[in-house]
C-alpha cells in the first residue's frame, strides 16, 4: 500500500530524513516511532506530497505521486498535529466541508458523516460548536473526518498528543475500529512507545533521520532482548527518547496552499 524506497530529504547541509526505506502493507496500522526532530513530520510531508523529496521513490496504493499527484491526492486522508477545525462550525457542519471539499456526493456524505460520529461518539454533540468540545472530542472529530471521504490510507502525525491517557485510548479503540471494519491503511507517528506497542501492527524505528529498524513490536522487543519498546529504542539508538512538546504549527496552512497550487 505504501513503498518506499531510498528516501532522501535535505534542508541546506542538514539531512532531515536519510535513506529511509519501508513497505506498509494495506490494512495495517503502522507507527513510525521517534523522539522529536528525528524526521517524522518531514517523512509525512514527503508521502502526502507537501515536500518533494531530494532523492527516492515513493508509492502510494500503486501510485507515484509525483506523476499521479490528483489520483494520489484522494487515496489518502491526513491529520496533522496541529487543529485545522472550524471552532464556530458545529461537528456536523465540519464533515460537511470535508466533504465537499472531497467532492464526496450529498448522499454519501451525510450517511458516512453519520456512521463516522457514531463511532467516534459524536453524534449526539454533532450540532455544538466545536469550541465547545474538549481536546479529545477535537481530535476525535478531526479523525472522523479523515475517514470521511473513505481514504485508503489515512495518515496522522502525533494524533495523541497532549491528550490524557483516557482520551488516548479512546482514540485508538474508534480509529482501529473502522482500520479493521473498512481496512484502512493507518499510518501514524508517535513519540508514546507505548502506544506504539499497543496499537501499531509494525513499527518503524527512526532517529536523527535514519530508520533504526522495522519489524512488530514483539519481534523488536526480541531482536533487542527487551522488555519494552522504551528499552528497545535505549538499546538501538544508545539515548532515551526525548519528550517535548512538538510544535509545528504549519501544516495546515501548507496543505491549504499545496491545494491551490503552491509547493515548497
Ligand atoms: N523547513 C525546514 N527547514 C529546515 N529544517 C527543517 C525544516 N523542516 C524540518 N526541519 C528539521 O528537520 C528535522 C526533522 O524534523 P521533523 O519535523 O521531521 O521531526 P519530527 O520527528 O516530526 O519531530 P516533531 O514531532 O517535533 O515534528 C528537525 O531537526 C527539524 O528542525
Amino acid at each position: 500500500m505504501i513503498r518506499v524506497q531510498n528516501l532522501v530529504k535535505s534542508f541546506g547541509n542538514f539531512t532531515a530524513v536519510n535513506d529511509v526505506s519501508f513497505d506498509v502493507a494495506a490494512g495495517e496500522i503502522f507507527a513510525f516511532l521517534g523522539p522529536n526532530g528525528a524526521g517524522k513530520t518531514t517523512t509525512i510531508k514527503m508521502l502526502t506530497t507537501l515536500l518533494r523529496p531530494n532523492s527516492g521513490a515513493i508509492e502510494l496504493d500503486g501510485l507515484n505521486p509525483e506523476t499521479h499527484q490528483n489520483e494520489a491526492r484522494k487515496r489518502f486522508g491526513i491529520v496533522f498535529q496541529d487543529p485545522s477545525l472550524d471552532g464556530e462550525l458545529s461537528a456536523w457542519e465540519n464533515m460537511e466541508i470535508h466533504g465537499v471539499l472531497y467532492h464526496v456526493p450529498g448522499k454519501i456524505r451525510h450517511k458516512r458523516a453519520e456512521e463516522l460520529l457514531k463511532i467516534f461518539e459524536l453524534w449526539e454533540r454533532r450540532n455544538d460548536q466545536v469550541k465547545k468540545f474538549s481536546g479529545g472530542m477535537k481530535r476525535r472529530l478531526e479523525i472522523a473526518r479523515g475517514f470521511l471521504h473513505t481514504p485508503r490510507i489515512l495518515f496522522l502525525d502525533e494524533p495523541t498528543l497532549g491528550l490524557d491517557p483516557q482520551s488516548r485510548n479512546q482514540l485508538w479503540s474508534h480509529v482501529k475500529k473502522v482500520n479493521e471494519s473498512e481496512r484502512v491503511t493507518v499510518f501514524l507517528t508517535t513519540h508514546y512507545m507505548d502506544e506504539a506497542d499497543r496499537v501499531a501492527h509494525r513499527v518503524g524505528i527512526i532517529d536523527h533521520g535514519k530508520l533504526v529498524t522495522v519489524g512488530t513490536p514483539k519481534a523488536i522487543k526480541e531482536q533487542t532482548g527487551t522488555e519494552s519498546l522504551e528499552e528497545a529504542f535505549l538499546a538501538l539508538t544508545g539515548s532515551t527518547i526525548r519528550d517535548e512538546s512538538a510544535g509545528s504549527a504549519d501544516q495546515m496552512r501548507q496543505f491549504a496552499r499545496m491545494w491551490s497550487g503552491g509547493r515548497r
